[in-house]
């Protein structure tokens, strides 16, 4: 992946939720962490166009987020609640829904829709009600959807949020094992414990930009 920030930064009327940073991201793993506020999610959605800079620019594979009117279709974004990406009510329906209208057949969509539910080993879920899923099955189910229409980087915030310890470890083994660049906003500092670039955001600003044992040690500084 290729993401640069060039004086990049987010305010919201007078509120600057990310100040102008500059930073070029090639790593298949980057770990985002930082205190409640700190202006991790508001970093995430300028990766993915979701939030435009205020000031500066960032590029995502070589194309400038401000010039285009919706959200990167190759950034896929997995937000803090999944339920509330969750479209159509049955699961196989939900991962169809995002593959429409972009050329496929209908043949080529449900062919897309049992690989991505292969790949997950959820064909469990294909007939399943999103809104009676347990935490982690949504957590699949909104994997399954967004990589279904084939990004190349993933966003995931706070993607262990309110699960249990074996969920937890599912969706680990998930992130781990994925071809896709990820890019992961976390508490659960485990979670990117072995990811070789992790930033730290600490009032907008960018506290600390290194492997993932430097910056957690920084973080627990800043957090005492
Ligand atoms: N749409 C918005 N309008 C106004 N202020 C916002 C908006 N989005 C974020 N902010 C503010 O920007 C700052 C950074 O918020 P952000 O959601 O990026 O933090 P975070 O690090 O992801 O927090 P958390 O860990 O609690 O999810 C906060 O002060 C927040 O209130």
């Amino acid at each position: 992946m290729d993401i640069r920030f060039e004086s990049a930064g987010a305010s919201f009327g007078a509120r600057v939720a990310v100040e102008p940073l500059t930073l070029s991201l090639t790593e298949n793993r980057l770990g985002v962490i930082g205190l409640n506020g700190s202006g991790k999610t508001t970093f995430a959605r300028m990766i993915n166009g979701l939030t435009k800079p205020t000031t500066g620019k960032v590029t995502v594979n070589g194309r400038d987020t401000r010039d285009e009117k919706t959200a990167l279709a190759d950034v896929g974004f997995i937000f803090q609640s999944p339920q509330n990406q969750i479209i159509l009510p049955i699961v196989r329906d939900d991962i169809a829904f995002g593959l429409k209208g972009r050329g496929f057949t209908k043949a080529e969509i449900d062919r897309k829709v049992e690989m991505v539910l292969t790949r997950f080993n959820a064909g469990e879920l294909a007939t399943r009600r999103a809104h009676e899923l347990s935490g982690g099955e949504l957590q699949i189910a909104a994997l399954c959807s967004v990589l279904a229409t084939g990004p190349n980087i993933l966003i995931l915030d706070e993607p262990t949020n309110q699960l249990d310890l074996r969920n937890r470890a599912l969706v680990q083994k998930i992130i781990d094992g994925l071809e896709e660049n990820v890019v992961v906003i976390t508490h659960d500092l485990e979670l990117i414990s072995g990811f070789e670039r992790v930033l730290l955001f600490h009032e907008g600003k960018l506290a600390a930009d290194a492997p993932a044992a430097e910056a957690i040690a920084h973080y627990r500084e800043l957090a005492a």
